[in-house]
């Protein structure tokens, strides 16, 4: 967090997120929608505009300051300036402009010049998602986006307010930071990691420990639905058929119904997004073309549950595979990997 070191006693430290991407996409008025909760007409940025938040983390609060940079061209030269010291960063684009999509990938160039990846947590946004008719970027070319360059990924629509806290919550002070499962909380700083940014490729301990119930060797066990799984989870899923094919997937469940892409060396073979429509989309690609009894590529679509539940959504997929073994990876003793519960009736699709 900038700012921490020499904050006052009883002021609150400061975290520090810039907006950036191309001119219109959106950026002031998801800024806005966030701060006042409002959406109105808002001329373009000029250099770059400013915003503050405080925000409950834990105990303490933390002074989040927006630093909203303009996109528009001519303005590019300038700002980079203001990417310094950054904790997080939302990278926007329109969904409707293929072009502001190719300019969030220039400005991702320009943010990885002044902070290298993994000093700073970047969310990659498509807003406008209300002008669903008229969009030319899918989903699934901002996830793919996204993944490739080890980004989170979600869709807003500033003037629906949808997804707008999630966004800035997944990156903002309260986001999880730390393989030790520590947050961003005021006054507290990652081992190693500057300004606690995660790491790719990080396992994250499930953070479901504490309202998770039983623990086997002291380790959290999986949450079960409908609790809702805990921020900064990761599982290990691995989808066992009467073949020899097994697939790993890893998952980073960052906030509840938003899933951080697999890393780069199994993207491609396994990926699960939250479609826009509120549903989820998993896609298994097997590595071998033995595919007698698992068909070579199997989408399935599940709804979540109310609490956007990460195991009502792997249920759903164990259901319609038949036999499917599960692990917990990142804080699961030995002995203790197993089917995670599955109470209730079923909540899938
Ligand atoms: N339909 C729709 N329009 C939006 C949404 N968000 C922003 N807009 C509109 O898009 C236009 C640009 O919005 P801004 O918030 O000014 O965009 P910006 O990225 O800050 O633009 P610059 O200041 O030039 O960088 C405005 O007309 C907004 O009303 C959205 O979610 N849906």
């Amino acid at each position: 967090m900038a700012q921490l070191d020499g904050v006052a006693p009883g002021q609150p430290s400061v975290f520090k997120l810039v907006l950036l991407g191309g001119g219109s996409v959106g950026k002031s008025s998801l800024a806005l929608r966030f701060v006042k909760d409002d959406f109105k007409s808002i001329l373009p940025t000029v250099g770059c505009a400013f915003f503050t938040k405080l925000v409950d983390v834990g105990a303490a609060s933390v002074k989040l300051e927006i630093w909203d940079t303009a996109g528009q061209e001519k303005y590019h030269s300038v700002c980079h300036l203001y990417f310094r010291g950054a904790d997080a960063a939302l990278l926007v684009y329109d969904i409707t402009s293929k072009d502001s999509f190719g300019k969030a990938q220039q400005w991702l160039n320009d943010l990885e010049k002044e902070l290298p990846p993994g000093d700073v947590v970047v969310m990659l946004v498509g807003n406008k998602t209300d002008l669903g008719e008229e969009r030319e970027v899918s989903f699934e070319e901002g996830a793919e986006f996204a993944a490739s360059r080890g980004l989170l990924f979600t869709e807003t629509s500033a003037r629906l307010n949808h997804r707008v806290t999630e966004a800035f919550g997944a990156v903002g002070p309260a986001a999880p930071r730390g393989a030790d499962g520590e947050t961003g909380a005021a006054g507290t700083r990652t081992p190693g990691g500057g300004r606690g940014a995660r790491r790719e490729g990080q396992v994250l301990r499930p953070l479901g420990a504490a309202s998770g119930g039983g623990a086997a060797g002291g380790a959290p066990a999986p949450p079960s639905c409908p609790q809702r799984a805990a921020a900064g989870s990761v599982w290990t899923v691995a989808l066992d058929s009467d073949s020899p094919l097994t697939l790993v997937c890893w998952r980073v469940l960052e906030v509840a119904g938003s899933w951080r892409p697999a890393p780069p060396e199994l993207a491609g073979s396994c990926r699960t997004a939250l479609v826009s429509d509120g549903s989820w989309e998993s896609q298994f690609r097997l590595p071998t073309p033995d595919t007698d009894r698992i068909p070579n590529a199997q989408t399935r679509r599940a709804r979540p549950c109310q609490a956007g539940c990460a195991l009502c959504c792997l249920r759903t997929q164990r259901n319609e595979t038949g036999r499917t073994t599960w692990r917990a990876d990142g804080g699961l003793a030995p002995g203790a990997a197993q089917d995670p519960p599955v109470p209730g009736p079923a909540r899938g699709d």
